[in-house]
């Protein structure tokens, strides 16, 4: 890699088989600081594959993830787990919070395991919450939230251990249209404040549409593409 200081993210002749079914074939590719890029790509064409090869979840079957200009190939598992933590936040599509806790409780859970007391993890995760429109929500327990302010708490953990690079598997998918657009537009907003990179599987070509950059997952490589609302160009082709 020539300049490792702005790049987030970068997958090197990545390949991840499962057996004898091949996902991704030759993924190359390379996520710098502040760039938000959707990742679309029919379903079973391996978007999750790619988002948990590169959020250091599974190992690629060859190739090396970068993350911040660091090879991970070689680390051991504590080693991956920590740079895990400090490094990447997750947002799935159903938001996986622990329902006996509150909000506030959910987002300054991950900032205990990181070794933050219990007042600073309050204050930042009360800071989250409140840009992420959730200050009357603080003490709410999931089973009292609606989808779309659960989703938002779900966003607000995944940044409370300040990640450089979020990644996002479907984050409005169970969500209604309208509800989906507004959580993405917090999404988006708080992503772009804090500089962060993001990549973001969607199905959602209207909400692709609305990243810097689009990717596209064809014949187990990643291409560049344009879309508009009706279709989907690829570039260089
Ligand atoms: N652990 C696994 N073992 C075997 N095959 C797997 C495994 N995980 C995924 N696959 C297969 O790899 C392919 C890609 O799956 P993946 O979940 O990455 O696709 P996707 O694009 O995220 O799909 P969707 O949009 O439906 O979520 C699929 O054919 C899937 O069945």
């Amino acid at each position: 890699m020539s300049d490792t200081r702005e790049t987030v993210l970068h997958l090197e002749k990545l390949d991840r088989f499962y057996g004898e079914l091949k996902v991704l074939e030759g993924v190359d590719f390379t996520i710098s600081k502040g760039e938000i890029v959707a990742l679309l790509g029919p379903s079973g064409s391996g978007k999750s594959s790619l988002l948990h090869v590169a959020g250091l979840l599974e190992p690629p079957t060859s190739g090396e993830v970068y993350i911040n200009g660091r090879a991970t190939s070689m680390m051991n598992d504590a080693e991956r787990t920590r740079l895990r933590r400090d490094t990447l936040g997750f947002v799935y599509q159903f938001h996986h919070l622990q329902p006996e806790f509150t909000a506030l409780g959910n987002v300054s859970l991950p900032q205990l395991i990181a070794g933050r007391s219990h007042k600073q993890a309050d204050i930042r995760s009360t800071n989250i919450l409140t840009n992420l429109g959730l200050a009357e929500r603080l003490q709410h327990q999931p089973a009292q939230l609606s989808g779309g302010e659960k989703q938002r708490v779900a966003i607000a953990r995944a940044l409370a251990n300040e990640p450089s690079l979020l990644l996002a598997d479907e984050p409005t998918g169970n969500l209604d249209v309208e509800t989906s657009g507004r959580v993405f537009d917090a999404l988006l907003d708080i992503v772009q404040e804090r500089g962060l990179a993001a990549l973001i599987a969607t199905h959602d070509r209207a909400l692709a549409a609305r990243m810097d950059r689009v990717v596209a997952i064809k014949d187990r490589r990643l291409v560049q593409v344009e879309i508009d609302e009706s279709t989907v160009t690829i570039l260089g082709e």
